[in-house]
């Protein structure tokens, strides 16, 4: 079954679902212990002399986005961004047929609210962080990009996909329940245009690479193979562009979209919260773990 199909599915189980309190777990029937390695979950490659970083991000299974990636993944971001000799940086994956799962689905399921808030102010750092970035972002996607997977790959300058048709990307949180939020929202209206984003967004969509290309989700596709050389040959390009004017320009585009974050952060979280921790929406969450577990069998 595939997984569009199963999630319709999960409206029809969640009925069937046992009931727990506001903020109490409930029975813990998936492996919390996956993300804990210590093993590093990023691996930077900088030439010096090309002024270029290629991040590969290397999380097992899927580079879902735990607290303990997004903490390494910033920290190796902000150091790029204060060596001056890095102007461009190349986003990757090192596991096979994903680039990104999204958000770690464990770190908001059965989570005190403390660690939920942590784990969201987590999230928003990486978006400030790469959304703001002073140096040439380009997302080499290499596999599958649901949700907080695409809102990485939308924060970038532009993207590249391979071009396999069993890979999808796109903002699908309807799908799980749940919402994305306005800035998720507003990175992806800046790229493809408000009708776009709010068919998109409404039915959950996941495009495969040649629909991701029509509506302006993707900018090129490769084959798989050629994905880090066309990701190099792009940057190129933007390489010869003054950095001093590039900068300015992208600034100028997305500070507002990046003010309305920055000035309602704390808001931002409380809602976060507030939403993940209700009783329906664990159900949601729970059921659709089910499924991804039920997937394999
Ligand atoms: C009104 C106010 C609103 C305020 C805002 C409030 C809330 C907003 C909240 C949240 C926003 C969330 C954004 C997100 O990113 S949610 C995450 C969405 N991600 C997904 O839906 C992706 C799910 N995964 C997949 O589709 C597939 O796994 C994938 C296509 C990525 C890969 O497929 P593949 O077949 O290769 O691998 P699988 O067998 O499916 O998975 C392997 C393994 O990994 C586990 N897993 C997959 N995805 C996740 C994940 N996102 N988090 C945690 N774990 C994940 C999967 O369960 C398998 O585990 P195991 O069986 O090997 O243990």
């Amino acid at each position: 079954m595939s997984l569009r199909a199963a999630t319709r599915v999960t409206r029809s189980l969640s009925g069937l679902l046992p009931r727990w309190g506001h903020g109490q777990a409930p029975p813990l029937l998936f492996s919390q212990q996956r993300n804990n390695s210590t093993s590093p979950k990023i691996r930077v490659e900088f030439n010096p002399t090309s002024g270029v970083a290629v991040m590969h991000m290397q999380s097992p299974p899927v580079n879902s986005l735990s607290l303990d990636f997004l903490t390494e993944f910033c920290i190796g971001l902000e150091k790029l961004e204060m060596d001056k000799g890095c102007r461009g940086l190349i986003i990757t994956s090192s596991q096979p047929k994903v680039f990104s799962a999204g958000l770690d689905i464990l770190e908001m399921y059965g989570k005190s609210p403390e660690r939920c808030g942590e784990f969201w102010k987590a999230v928003q750092e990486m978006w400030l962080k790469l959304y703001g970035s002073d140096m040439i972002t380009i997302a080499a996607i290499n596999g599958s990009s649901p949700a907080g997977g695409c809102l990485m790959a939308l924060t970038c300058d532009y993207r590249i996909m391979a071009d396999q048709p069993r890979y999808t990307i796109g903002l699908n949180e309807t799908l799980l329940g749940i919402v994305a939020p306005f800035w998720f929202k507003d990175t992806m209206a800046n790229t493809v245009g408000h009708r776009t984003t709010e068919m998109a967004l409404q039915l959950g969509l996941l495009y495969d690479p040649s629909e991701a290309l029509n509506v302006g989700l993707v900018d090129q596709l490769v084959p798989e193979d050629q994905i880090l050389s066309a990701a190099t040959q792009t940057m190129t390009k933007w390489l010869a562009i003054p950095d001093h004017a590039r900068q300015i320009t992208k600034s100028m585009m997305r500070k507002p979209t990046i003010d309305r974050l920055t000035s309602n952060r704390e808001a931002d979280i409380q809602n976060f919260v507030n939403f993940i921790t209700k009783d329906s929406i664990q159900k949601s969450l729970r059921a659709y773990l089910e499924i991804l577990k039920k997937k394999k069998t």
